[in-house]
């Protein structure tokens, strides 16, 4: 069997680095920046007021006390925004509000707290010092500056500097686009009603869920049944309605391991096989690379394929993940997940991995790497298993809030050993 790294490097060896595109201040969240960006101006612009209270002469309050208050002429009122404040004269006091550009003229400002407050005249009974309560221009980003580097994942914190320095759009990599295609005759969307030897199609809203949580683009295909013509007549009239704007990667779930109806398998193959020409002579648009399936060690998610797909508009990279709902996800999850990431540039394209102890015992076959569902405790460093090893037991999943990755060769750990957990949180 193959050796999850082997496979999950395979993966990754499919994406192309995504290109640049330019998205609004609204849209950059958990997008991440294709270029350095420089502030044209500095941060604050001009210096202002840190406080509401009067703009001053410092040296006009240095002998001021509770004792021997000073009393000035208020020659002007400056609420922010006031683009056309005039400058303060000596013996004088401009009323400020936080914001607000400082006057020329003056150098501090004195809280409203330390005067009687005075529209007219106001009371000082406190001195201040140069620069007290004044925020200087350039204090925060001088104009040049690389505020943030290309590579930056931009989360509340930078969309907010971005906006500051004046950018309304922002040049960030392009989110991976992929077409998520279930398969099974067994298949019926959420919503219908069941009949006997039915279930309810739950892959594909799962992997379209994870692909958008993860940053890429998602586009659920409506599921097809085990028929080779139905999937390929889907995936290629996708891909042809899709020309302008071409899918980074199909991934399709089920139909991939040892049954007499492996839909995703037999159409790969075919594909594959009809390399040469057609029946008109006309060069075979499907010739390409193919889709190669293998077992990977791993407990869930041993059924894997990955290659190309000749489609309508080209080649096009396929990820074919075993059809149990757990399988699904964790296979997702070790390869399609950090692949799809680092397409984008990612900082993080892999999940948050901690060691912690185990709450119980585990045992687990030899030969295959295990990723069991848990849930972690930070505070008490344990992690206690969810559910059994089954890869239908989708119900544990979703209370589970991490993996536990038990190695190929172990086949006990006792509770209190340490084991590599991934945070799905993170
Ligand atoms: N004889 C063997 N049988 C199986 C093997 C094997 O090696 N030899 N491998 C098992 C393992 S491991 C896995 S994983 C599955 C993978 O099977 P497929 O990828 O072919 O998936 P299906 O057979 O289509 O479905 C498996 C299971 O999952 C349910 N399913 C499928 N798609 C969905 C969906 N979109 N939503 C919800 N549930 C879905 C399906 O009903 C089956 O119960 O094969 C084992 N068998
Ligand atoms: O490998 Mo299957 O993915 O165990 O259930």
């Amino acid at each position: 069997m193959r050796p999850v790294a082997e496979h999950a490097a395979a993966v990754a060896a499919l994406f192309a680095p995504t290109a640049t595109e330019w998205v609004p201040l609204a849209e950059a969240r958990g997008r991440v920046l294709a270029q350095d960006l420089v502030a044209p101006h500095p941060l604050p612009p001009f210096a202002n007021s840190a406080m509401d209270g009067y703009a001053v002469r410092s040296a006009d309050l240095a002998a001021v006390s509770v004792e021997l208050p000073i009393e000035l002429p208020v020659a002007a009122d400056l609420p922010a925004g006031r683009t056309d404040g005039p400058a303060l004269a000596p013996g004088t006091a401009h009323r400020i509000m936080t914001g607000a550009a400082m006057p020329d003229g003056a150098d501090a400002v004195v809280q409203v707290e330390w005067t009687d407050g005075g529209t007219e005249r106001v009371r000082v009974d406190r001195a201040v010092e140069a620069g007290q309560n004044v925020r200087g221009a350039g204090g925060d980003v001088t104009a040049g500056e690389v505020v943030l580097e290309a590579g930056t994942l931009l989360g509340p914190a930078q969309v907010g500097l971005a906006a500051a320095i004046g950018s309304g759009t922002l040049p960030v990599r392009r989110r991976p686009r992929v077409l998520v295609l279930s398969t099974g005759s067994e298949l019926v969307a959420p919503g219908e009603p069941l009949r006997h030897g039915q279930i309810h199609e739950s892959n594909g809203p799962m992997l379209a869920a994870a692909v958008d949580d993860a940053g890429g683009r998602a586009e659920l295909l409506r599921f097809v049944p085990d028929d080779v013509e139905q999937f390929v007549r889907t995936l290629d009239d996708a891909l042809a309605a899709r020309a302008d704007d071409p899918v980074d990667l199909v991934m399709t779930s089920g139909g991939v391991s040892a049954g007499a109806y492996e839909v995703v398998k037999d159409a790969f193959s075919r594909t594959r096989s009809d390399e040469g020409s057609t029946p008109t002579g006309e060069p075979d648009r499907r010739e390409g690379r193919g889709v190669t399936f293998t077992k990977v060690a791993m407990q869930p998610g041993m059924p894997q394929g990955l290659g190309h797909h000749a489609g309508p508009t080209g080649e096009v990279a396929v990820v074919t993940l075993p059809g149990n709902p757990v399988s699904s996800l964790v296979s997702f999850e070790v390869f399609v997940r950090p692949a799809l990431r680092a397409a984008f540039g990612h900082p993080q394209p892999e999940r948050p991995r901690v060691r912690a102890r185990l709450a119980e015992a585990l045992d687990k076959p030899a030969g295959r790497r295990q990723f069991r569902r848990g849930r972690i405790d930070a505070v008490a460093g344990t992690v206690a298993p969810v559910g059994g090893a089954g890869s239908h037991l989708l119900a544990a999943l979703a209370r589970a809030d991490c993996l536990i990755v038990v190695d190929e060769q172990v086949t006990h750990v006792d509770a209190g050993e340490t084991a590599e957990v991934w945070l799905l949180d993170g």
